[in-house]
């Protein structure tokens, strides 16, 4: 019979360290990374460089299915790479108006539907840690872990800006912050899986917290539910 991997969920909105954390515990667990919010990313990308409009959902439809599209692991000093359509996009996809365009097809049911299998295919052995806004609501309900990681906007627009400035030209906080609050709202407020907690899911507010005191809150998690061998 085959075994089903294990599955950890941290949702929340962005900013809030998911992808950061993920990626920690990924690589400390040596399970599969899913980060959602690229796939999605990812396709606002294609249809920009296609001249699909973001609200074509029958084209966008077609699009998410059929998206050429290759993550490549991080290894030791090597974070993990996206190849789209042959090109290396790891970066490029991170601006935050490529995120609000990924806010904005994200809000299309017929574009959550076709990402949806992709999605699922990552519950690989020995297991997978899935980031995102509903990966314990719809993608992976019976996830035996969830977390729900939140901070305050103007906690998560300082750490963006600390992590843009200097690489990003003309960047401001208070232009982040408007930004954020902006994707917060159409993430939330949106009909099909908007951005909530599971009712199982552990909330962890990180507006106080260090990254490293984060990770040692859900390790302690991951050590009462027995789910990493
Ligand atoms: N607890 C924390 N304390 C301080 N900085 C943090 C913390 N968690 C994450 N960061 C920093 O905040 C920035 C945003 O984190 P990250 O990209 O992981 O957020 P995210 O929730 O995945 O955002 P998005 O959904 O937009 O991709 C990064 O520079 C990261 O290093
Ligand atoms: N499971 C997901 C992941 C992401 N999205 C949407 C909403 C976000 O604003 C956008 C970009 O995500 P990020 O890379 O910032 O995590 O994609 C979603 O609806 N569902």
């Amino acid at each position: 019979m085959k075994s089903i991997a294990p599955v950890i969920t941290i949702d929340g909105p962005s900013g809030s360290g998911k992808g950061t954390i993920a990626g920690i515990l990924a690589r400390r667990l040596g399970w599969n990374l899913l980060d959602s919010g690229a796939l999605y990313r990812l396709l606002a990308f294609a249809a920009h460089n296609h001249g699909v409009d973001l609200t074509n959902e029958e084209l966008l439809k077609k699009l998410a299915a059929h998206l050429d599209v290759q993550f490549i692991a991080a290894t030791e000093g090597q974070l993990q790479r996206i190849i789209l359509e042959g090109d290396e996009v790891s970066d490029v996809i991170r601006t935050e108006s490529v995120g609000s365009g990924a806010s904005q097809v994200a809000a299309l049911p017929a574009v959550r539907e076709a990402l949806l299998q992709r999605q699922r295919a990552f519950q690989e052995a020995p297991g997978l840690v899935a980031d995102g806004r509903d990966m314990g609501t719809v993608v992976f309900p019976d996830a035996p872990l969830k977390i729900f990681l939140t901070a305050s906007a103007e906690e998560r627009a300082r750490r963006r800006y600390l992590q843009l400035k200097g690489k990003v030209e003309g960047v401001s906080l208070s232009s982040l912050l408007d930004e954020i609050r902006a994707r917060d709202e159409r993430d939330t407020q949106r009909a099909v899986a908007p951005l909530k907690p599971a009712a199982d899911a552990i909330q962890l507010d990180s507006t106080e917290l260090s990254i490293d005191q984060v990770l040692e809150r859900i390790m302690s998690e991951i050590a009462i539910r027995d789910i990493a061998g």
